[in-house]
């Protein structure tokens, strides 16, 4: 079997750029799916930080005017990940997050930096380079829905499309007035083209023009078709459930592995967990929580926002606190959830404590030092956090949402003797039953050697890109044995 080729394009790829979930994927993919016989380049914006990781790169296309300025197409590797990126200094030579400016506000521009990145990948898929035709274009999220769309109405010979749903909650939606700008035709603002309430919605687009639609769990795959995580697309994502398939999240063995992580205070395996306790007193130290290793101690490391249910988490304080247990955060979000976070910390010193900013090393320590991780998400799509965090014998205690249904398995009793149990899960997802999934968790951490049982059955769960990389693979495969596009 010959090799396909994909081109993948997203705004983020880890470790050149990233702000959430979004990045680990993008860097991890490719690895793994290599193995399948696919390999993978992907387009990635220009921001600082990827040119500097690129360092030179090739100039492969010159643009005089892309979208307001003069730009460059590059072509090189970093860390193995094959790159386009698009050096387009107009958009995207901003420094900090790729989406907000220093305010705090979405870059104005947004609309046309991201359909710039979309267009550019809709006419690698026509011949912008005739040495290099993907078979395949892949496309994550939003920032990129309009790909599919551009390909649509450019009509002729196409490759074949995917769009992945990381986050519906992102849709990308801007005037209407802006179509002719976006490079879009007029008879394209229409229901069946890239219309949405009465704007133009990038990630509609997407999911009306591409070939296939995956998200990334089967549980939020069907919970996206319903009016109530639907987010005003369900309508369109029952129409398409053809095309529409959920394929799990991997985490990369590699970064996120305690046996070898350079970014913890001690390493540690399933077999001997000694170097756990390190890192949970070094965790506490790290935050200002009181020095006590046998305390339990719970993390979230999380973007501060609704989906997460932080502030279901604040309200089950006492519940938590109650039971003897420490808190430690990691996050940064809307700042009236900082703000909250930042007051519990100083209301309790020594019992919660918070880090509000990024920092990716603590991230690691989190996971390492803590003895549960909490996502008490009100949606998940599939959630990286308790994949880690099951490799870390971090025992995830998560609502029954999306993946965290997934990939936790309920510590039931049954489940406990069938050596099965690899977390807790509470639903529906409110702060009663947060608080109740607390305190079970706690007593089932005062019953050591059942406590010890369920984290050696989370490290030891695959949580790898294996299983996932042969369901792209196959998805792949089956839409190019479907012949040409057009
Ligand atoms: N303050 C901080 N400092 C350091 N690291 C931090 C951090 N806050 C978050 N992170 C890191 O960001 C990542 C978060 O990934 P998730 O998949 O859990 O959620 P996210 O909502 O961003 O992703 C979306 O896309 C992914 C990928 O498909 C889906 O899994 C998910 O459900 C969907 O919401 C993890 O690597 C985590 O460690």
């Amino acid at each position: 079997m010959s090799d396909i080729q994909v081109l993948a394009v997203a705004s983020e790829i880890y470790p050149l750029v990233k702000t959430g979930g979004l990045g680990d994927v993008m860097g991890a993919m490719p690895g793994p799916l290599a193995a399948e016989g696919i390999r993978i380049r992907t387009l990635v914006p220009g921001y600082p930080s990827v040119l500097e990781g690129l360092g030179e790169g090739e100039a492969v296309y010159r643009f005089d005017n892309l979208f307001g300025g003069p730009a460059r197409l590059l072509a090189g590797s970093v860390l193995g990940l094959d790159l386009f990126v698009l050096d387009a200094p107009h958009l995207f030579a901003r420094d900090g997050n790729p989406y907000v400016g220093p305010e705090g506000h979405d870059w104005p521009d947004n609309p046309i930096r991201f359909a710039a990145l979309a267009r550019v990948a809709a006419s690698l898929g026509k011949g912008l380079l005739p040495a290099y035709s993907p078979d395949v274009i892949h496309a994550h999220d939003w920032q990129t829905g309009l790909m599919p769309a551009y390909l649509h109405y450019d009509g002729g010979p196409r490759p074949r499309t995917v769009i992945t749903i990381h986050n519906l909650a992102f849709q990308g939606q801007c005037p209407a007035e802006l179509l002719g700008a976006l490079g879009l035709p007029d008879w394209s603002y229409n229901v069946e083209g890239v219309e949405h309430y009465g704007g133009i919605g990038f990630l509609k687009a997407g999911l009306q023009f591409a070939d296939r639609i995956t998200t990334v769990s089967p549980t939020y795959a069907d919970e996206i078709r319903g009016p109530e995580l639907g987010m005003g697309l369900d309508g369109l994502l029952r129409n398409r459930s053809d095309v529409l398939s959920g394929i799990l999240n991997g985490i990369d063995e590699d970064v996120w592995n305690p046996v070898t992580d350079p970014l913890i205070a001690a390493r540690y395996s399933t077999e001997e967990l000694t170097g756990k306790r390190l890192d949970k007193v070094e965790l506490q130290a790290r935050l200002g929580l009181s020095p006590e290793p046998d305390t339990m101690l719970f993390g979230i490391v999380s973007r501060l926002t609704w989906q997460k249910g932080l502030d279901l988490l604040l309200e089950t304080l006492p519940a938590l606190l109650e039971e003897g247990a420490q808190l430690a955060i990691v996050g940064e979000g809307d700042a009236g959830t900082e703000d909250a976070v930042r007051r519990v910390a100083a209301e309790h010193p020594g019992r919660v404590a918070c880090f509000v900013g990024y920092d990716e090393g603590l991230a690691h320590l989190l996971q390492a030092g803590s003895d549960a991780l909490l996502a008490p998400s009100r949606f998940e799509p599939c959630g990286l956090t308790q994949l880690y965090a099951l490799r870390y014998g971090a025992v995830p205690v998560v609502s029954r949402v999306g993946g965290l249904a997934d990939t936790v398995d309920d510590a039931t009793p049954e489940a406990i003797a069938a050596n099965r149990a690899t977390g807790v899960q509470f639903s529906p997802v409110n702060a009663t039953e947060l608080g109740n999934a607390i305190r079970r968790a706690a007593a089932l951490y005062r019953d050591r050697p059942t406590w010890q049982g369920i984290q050696r059955a989370a490290m030891r769960k695959d949580v790898s890109w294996r299983t996932p990389s042969r369901r792209y693979a196959e998805l792949y495969r089956q839409l190019l044995a479907e012949g040409p596009a057009n």
